[in-house]
């Protein structure tokens, strides 16, 4: 078993400046460890930190204490107040982020939405292309509107343009945020596929999941946030 991720007593408290800098204390004591080829889901109530959690992990958030180590080129190393250097170059290579929403930059074809992470990765265009037209057409995005920005795609097009572009790449650590959300029944079964490939691939997974069926055919485990609860 190779150890992907190690979570140890992270923090995070919101100072909100506006309002006279009241504390909003999220999660502490967060703790938990994902290993190669595993699916961890984060589970508990609405606002209980899942997505902070995963925040944090990305870097998106600040931790306020504790480690988050991450297996990156080799090495486990300590994300929580590394140089931003580190986690741009961290998220260019090892860790991959599946959100909710599609953020793509306007007027740019979905295809190169979804074949840009390849390019990075040093393929050509062509075969990166290839590539990301395969994936848009097994999530069932039709060939006519590969050419096309997604910004007046439906949300559930514009969700599986954005599912196409987070497994695309070879990350060994994918963070996934509700990655079924507004999805039918024959993509969410096409999503958990390309999760089951991804574990036999030995990637490590952290996902938040709010539908039951897809949470038992793709947890291997399950993290309960509440037992991090800040609030005193
Ligand atoms: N940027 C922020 N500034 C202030 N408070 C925040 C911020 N982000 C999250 N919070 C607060 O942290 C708490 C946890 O939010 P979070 O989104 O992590 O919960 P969640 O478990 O993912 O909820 P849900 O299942 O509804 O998405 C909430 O009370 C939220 O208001």
């Amino acid at each position: 078993m190779t150890l992907m991720l190690d979570v140890e007593n992270a923090r995070k408290t919101f100072t909100m400046h506006l309002q006279g800098g009241i504390s909003l204390p999220v999660v502490r004591d967060v703790s938990f460890k994902v290993n190669a080829g595993e699916c961890v889901v984060l589970s508990g109530p609405s606002g209980a930190g899942k997505s902070s959690i995963l925040k944090m992990i990305f870097g998106n958030y600040r931790c306020d204490g504790g480690r988050i180590s991450v297996r990156h080129q080799g090495e486990m190393t300590n994300l929580a107040g590394a140089e931003p250097r580190l986690v741009l170059n961290a998220r260019r290579m090892t860790i991959g982020y599946v959100s909710q929403f599609l953020r793509a930059v306007p007027r740019v074809p979905a295809l190169d939405v979804v074949a840009e992470p390849l390019l990075t990765a040093g393929l050509s265009r062509e075969d990166a292309r290839v590539r990301a037209g395969a994936l848009l057409g097994r999530l069932n995005i039709p060939e006519r509107l590969w050419s096309l920005p997604p910004s007046t795609f439906s949300g559930g097009e514009q969700q599986r343009v954005n599912i196409a572009r987070g497994f695309i790449s070879n990350v060994p650590i994918l963070l996934l945020d509700e990655p079924t959300a507004s999805l039918d029944a024959a993509n969410r079964a096409v999503v958990v596929d390309l999760i089951a490939a991804k574990k036999q691939a030995g990637v490590a997974m952290i996902a938040i999941v709010h539908d039951d069926e897809v949470r038992m055919q793709i947890a291997d485990r399950t993290v309960d946030v509440t037992t991090f609860a800040a609030a005193a």
